[in-house]
């Protein structure tokens, strides 16, 4: 490359930060470094395949659900998150255009294992207060990240996110509705929803990542922050989740299952217990206890649909 060709390329770098800087969004055709549009596919493409993902442990409780609203309730959730996962691919599909990949390339990369979906949605959901502790503290949980990306610098991702926010706000009252109600009934409701809170702590520790990258060996907190698509790092939003459900869980008569959690006056934070950040890199890497079972599923509906997509991309003449 010649001196001239470098010059060049630092000006429209030196742009770009400039746009980022001062707020402008950028658009998907819009000049942007290589580096930038890697972050926001890696970010994009696996929020969008575990929205996909996150659908099938609630949707194991459709048939099971307690009464019909109850039913209708978990089935209008599901179709939105798979809806979410669809818009999602769709602002991914944007951004891999230069490398001639598309949505199909993405499930592709979920299947041969090149993509990863979040922790939570490798675990099993055992009983019915699991689908409430999903939609109350798995989706409160994705509110606080998710939110903090409405003004994120990528447009696309951004203005998708308002409709994703906005319907993530129902599911975790719908998911408060289905806690409330068993927080209400007999001993042995009380009971399930101890026990769910217990199996699901450590995995609502985990879903917002680790905070440095000494646990994984990697982490893109800094790259994301610097490019402005979120403003807090992950353990920021660890805390965040804190401070807004603690007290709602202890209102409830339940109890948090780390005796050693406390917050600090000081310091304004809560010091608790790590979650096993060796277990969590095995979830990650599909050794999750339901990971086989629902990749499996996915992948034989993607099979047993693809007569649709045939269909669908006939042109007519
Ligand atoms: C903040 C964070 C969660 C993590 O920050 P990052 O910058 O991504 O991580 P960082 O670089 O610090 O980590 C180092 C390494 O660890 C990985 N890793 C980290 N955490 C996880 C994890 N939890 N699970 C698995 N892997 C994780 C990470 O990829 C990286 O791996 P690499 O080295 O690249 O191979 C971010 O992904 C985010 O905001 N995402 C957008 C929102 C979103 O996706 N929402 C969730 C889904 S929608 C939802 O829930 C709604 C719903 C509810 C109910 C039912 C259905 C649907």
């Amino acid at each position: 490359m010649t001196n001239l060709q470098n010059a060049a390329e630092e000006e429209q770098l030196a742009h770009f930060m400039q746009r980022i800087e001062r707020g402008d969004k950028i658009e998907a055709d819009d000049w942007m470094p290589e580096e930038y549009r890697l972050t926001l596919i890696r970010l994009i493409s696996m929020h969008g395949i575990s929205e996909i993902m996150g659908a099938l442990p609630e949707k194991e409780w459709v048939p099971k659900a307690p009464s019909l609203n109850r039913k209708l309730g978990i089935m209008a959730k599901v179709q939105d998150e798979m809806g979410h996962g669809q818009l999602l691919l769709r602002v991914t599909e944007d951004l891999l255009v230069p490398y001639g990949k598309n949505r199909g390339d993405i499930m592709q990369d979920l299947f041969n294992g090149d993509l990863k979906f979040h922790n939570v949605f490798h675990m099993e959901t055992k009983t019915w207060a699991d689908a409430g502790i999903i939609g109350w503290l798995v989706d409160g949980a994705a509110i606080i990240t998710q939110t903090n990306m409405l003004g994120a610098s990528y447009g696309p991702y951004a203005r998708a996110l308002q409709r994703i926010c906005a319907e993530e706000v129902f599911h975790a009252q719908h998911g408060e509705s289905i806690i409330m109600a068993l927080a209400e009934g007999t001993d042995e409701q009380k009971a399930m929803i101890q026990e769910s809170l217990n199996r699901w702590w450590e995995a609502l520790l985990m879903f917002f990542g680790p905070a440095s990258k000494e646990t994984t060996g990697s982490s893109k907190q800094d790259l994301t922050i610097k490019y402005k698509i979120r403003t807090k790092t992950n353990e920021e939003f660890r805390q965040l989740f804190f401070d807004k459900y603690i007290p709602r869980i202890l209102s409830l008569g339940l109890t948090i299952p780390d005796p050693t959690i406390r917050f600090d006056e000081e310091s304004k934070l809560w010091s608790y217990k790590q979650p096993d950040w060796n277990e969590f890199k095995k979830i990650i890497k599909n050794g999750g206890p339901r990971s086989h079972a629902r990749l499996n599923l996915r992948r034989s509906s993607y099979e047993n649909n693809a007569w649709v997509r045939d269909a669908l991309s006939v042109k007519v003449t």
